[in-house]
């Protein structure tokens, strides 16, 4: 495992070199909040990690409900009792194994490994535009239905799940890279994807941190090319 932050952001990397596995600790003068949890196989070292921060786990958030960003969440639980796990009301239904779509959504499938029937609880469930301690919660729908991303506001970095891939080149998430093709191949959505990334690009973030990849710092102009490159992508598939 490596590290790197940025302020109060540490980003915790998995096997950058062969599937690479993103989380990130946010840590408050009492405790830290982490957000995704990966695999089970990585689940000790993110306790370590935790645990060298010397304060308690606060809260776990979950940007989406696939299994590769959520695996850890038992053990961590187990570990730190009171620590309080959330994701979006719309993922709560993906994470207990329900695949149905809203009305006002794209009917198509929800895609990517999610789990059969509830791994875990949720402690609490999130909406756009909601503060949770350090962060912000941003709705960024595309990847899954209810993919959410996390602004730490007095760094302005953006936490952004797959809402972006940077492992293979920058793309936005649903456009394929074909050296890491894998968060492509998960996408629920693309038009709602592209719309999402339009919405995270005016946020103007200072680092985009992803689940998939390096972090880039002041990603604006690099996104705003993935996003032409992911929508003329997506209107030559469409012809
Ligand atoms: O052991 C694994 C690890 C990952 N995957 C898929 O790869 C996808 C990468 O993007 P994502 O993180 O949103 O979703 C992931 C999963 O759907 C998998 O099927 N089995």
């Amino acid at each position: 495992m490596s590290k790197t932050t940025w302020g109060c952001v540490t980003q915790l990397i998995f096997m950058p070199k062969f599937f690479p596995l993103n989380c990130y600790l946010v840590e408050e003068a009492d405790g830290v909040t982490l957000i995704d949890a990966c695999m089970p196989f990585v689940a000790k070292k993110i306790h370590a990690a935790i645990e060298e921060t010397g304060k308690p786990l606060k809260r776990i958030l979950l940007t989406h409900a696939h299994e590769d960003h959520i695996g850890a969440v038992p053990y961590l639980k187990s570990k730190f009792p009171g620590a309080q796990v959330g994701i979006s009301r719309r993922d709560s239904l993906l994470l207990k194994g329900d695949r149905s779509l809203l009305p006002h959504e794209a009917q198509r499938a929800p895609r990517g490994s999610l789990p059969k029937q509830a791994p875990f609880e949720p402690d609490f469930l999130f909406e756009d535009q909601e503060r949770i301690g350090p962060l912000l919660a941003i709705a960024s729908p595309g990847h899954t239905p209810g993919h959410f991303c996390f602004l730490e506001t007095a760094s302005n970095a953006l936490i952004a799940g797959d809402a972006f891939q940077t492992k293979g080149g920058l793309a936005v998430s649903g456009h394929l890279r074909w050296r890491f093709p894998f968060p492509a191949l998960a996408t629920w959505h693309v038009p709602t994807a592209l719309e999402s990334a339009e919405k995270l690009l005016r946020l103007q973030p200072n680092v985009l941190a992803v689940g998939h990849g390096p972090a880039l710092i002041q990603p604006a102009m690099p996104m705003s090319l993935a996003i032409e490159e992911a929508r003329r992508g997506h209107r030559r598939r469409i012809g």
